[in-house]
């Protein structure tokens, strides 16, 4: 009985369905369209689903959340469909998924399903071409949602949609180095310029204490993951790193390796390209979130001198006083100070953006001013030093992709306590790279004549003198508007490229 029920059921839509298609057949067509579209409405009105739009053009622009959901259904979502396309945007170095036209995709959000469909369908022309589509080509996304969780669901989905999309986008993007340059566009606005960054070097690559080097790793990791604790605490979300060693330890290698296992844009900051504190802050709103901001030699940036020397030469223009204290640099225009820098890692300025890296790096760390050394300020001071066993291990795989030789112990003991940098230890591998036994050979030949590390010993950071060092009080307007209190003289030091000597000093202040 129940299958003749079925029947009578199924004989009626049937009947309908020839009622319907003939009444169709015979109406001209602008009554046509207005049949399909009476039609369409009945049929979703009485659906228990609910089906959002999204065209890829609203008016005479396009969608962003076209963009969107095609990036979302291009993970793993749309390659699970069984009829995908498969394309390679230009430059890019990644293969893209979308549902074929008129696939259905499905998706579960919060343990409930929705699907997608999109199609491509031909539209009268407008005359107006919106993109290199054909004109009369159109396309959407159209969102499969049961009517009863459309209230609950939708907003939180497509918001979902949205970050999924752009953290897609973010991680397949090609990463840009970025440099700035003497006021290259038309209103001599600061600027950076950018070139895709391709930096081989990652934390694999990297030849320094495997500790050390996971230690860094971790707290990377816990940066990224930070931000309800920055939130929290009220901190913006940056880190400072200070990187200090001989050269050829690997500070830039270590740079790029942070940049690549982040997967961060770099700001690499020329500071004798910059003339005001001004400028520095201009450039620094110029940089994106997510990204590592270098300045790289800052001893060569700082000349701590002649801060020393503006200080003096102030003083004797105003002896009794002593209200030129520090004003030289801005009597002299346009320099960027040390309170310019220091507002940089972590004034008012420094919060413009999140989640950043902000690297100082240096050979010389004995010649910077403790107030950039101060704890708080570098949240890490990483040392770089000379070529240990560990990390002699590292290049030997690196450069002749050697996991273990004979001569291995023989390297172990004559490379303990040496002052040899990993560069010269690579550059020395490289050289025979094809005979790895002959490169070795060559390795202890020259260990045996390289100086003690006693010898060239490497200026490590006193954290205990840094505890007793006063900070410098940082008033964020301090940099291009100078006080005239004594405290000035430390606030306005002076930095410009030289690498002469100097006498740091701090005035005034707390320790934070
Ligand atoms: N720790 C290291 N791990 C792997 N390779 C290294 C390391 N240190 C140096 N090298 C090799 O030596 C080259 C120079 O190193 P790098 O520029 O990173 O050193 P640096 O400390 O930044 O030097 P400088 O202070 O002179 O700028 C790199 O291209 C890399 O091949």
């Amino acid at each position: 009985m129940q299958g003749a029920g079925s029947m009578e059921f199924w004989t009626f839509w049937a009947a309908m369905l020839g009622v319907l298609g003939f009444f169709r057949n015979i109406l001209s067509k602008e009554y046509g369209n207005t049949f399909d579209s009476w039609l369409h409405r009945a049929l979703t009105y009485f659906s228990p689903y609910a089906f959002v739009d999204i065209p890829e053009f609203e008016g005479a622009g396009g969608n962003e959340i076209y963009e969107f959901v095609q990036s979302y259904l291009s993970s793993s979502t749309a390659s699970d469909a069984q009829h995908v396309n498969l394309c390679r945007p230009k430059n890019a170095s990644q293969n893209t998924f979308s549902p074929a036209p008129l696939e259905t995709v499905e998706d579960t959000f919060t343990g409930t399903k929705v699907w997608w469909k999109r199609s491509v369908y031909i539209r009268q022309s407008t005359g107006i071409q919106f993109s290199d589509v054909p004109n009369d080509e159109k396309r959407k996304y159209t969102l499969k949602i049961r009517k009863k969780d459309r209230d609950r669901l939708l907003e939180p989905y497509v918001q979902h949609v949205v970050d999924a999309a752009k953290s897609i986008k973010e991680r397949s993007r090609d990463r840009l180095l970025y440099t700035n340059i003497k006021g290259s566009n038309y209103f001599r606005k600061k600027s950076w310029e950018a070139v895709p960054f391709k930096h081989p070097s990652t934390f694999d690559t990297l030849a320094m204490d495997p500790e050390l080097k996971e230690d860094i790793k971790n707290d990377l990791l816990e940066f990224t993951q930070g931000k309800e604790f920055y939130q929290r605490a009220g901190k913006p979300w940056k880190r400072g790193y200070l990187l200090y060693g001989p050269p050829g330890t690997g500070k830039s290698s270590m740079i790029a390796a942070i940049a690549n296992f982040l997967q961060y844009d770099i700001y690499d900051m020329e500071l004798t390209e910059v003339t005001s504190n001004s400028e520095l802050r201009q450039l620094l709103i110029q940089t994106t979130n997510r990204s590592v901001v270098v300045i790289e030699d800052i001893d060569c940036s700082a000349d701590l001198a002649e801060r020393a020397k503006a200080r003096k030469e102030s003083d004797k223009k105003n002896p009794e006083t002593g209200l030129g204290r520090g004003r030289s640099d801005q009597d002299e225009g346009s320099r960027v100070t040390l309170s310019g820098l220091l507002n940089f890692t972590d004034g008012l300025w420094s919060c413009c953006g999140s989640e950043r890296i902000i690297i100082f790096t240096t050979n010389h760390v004995e010649k910077l001013d403790k107030a950039l050394l101060r704890a708080g300020r570098m949240d890490r001071h990483i040392l770089m030093s000379w070529c240990e066993y560990p990390a002699f291990r590292t290049l030997a795989a690196n450069n002749l992709g050697l996991e273990w030789h004979d001569l291995f112990p023989e390297i172990e003991n004559a490379i303990a306590g040496k002052a040899i940098s990993p560069a010269d230890v690579s550059e020395l591998l490289l050289k025979k790279k094809r005979n790895p036994t002959a490169a070795l050979e060559g390795l202890l030949e020259v260990l045996g004549k390289a100086p003690l590390s006693e010898e060239k010993p490497v200026m490590k950071i006193d954290l205990d003198e840094l505890q007793l060092t006063e900070a410098i009080a940082i008033d964020d307007d301090a940099a291009d508007e100078p006080t005239s209190s004594a405290d000035s003289s430390a606030v306005e030091s002076r930095i410009e490229p030289s690498h002469a000597n100097g006498e740091p000093k701090t005035d005034g202040g707390t320790e934070n």
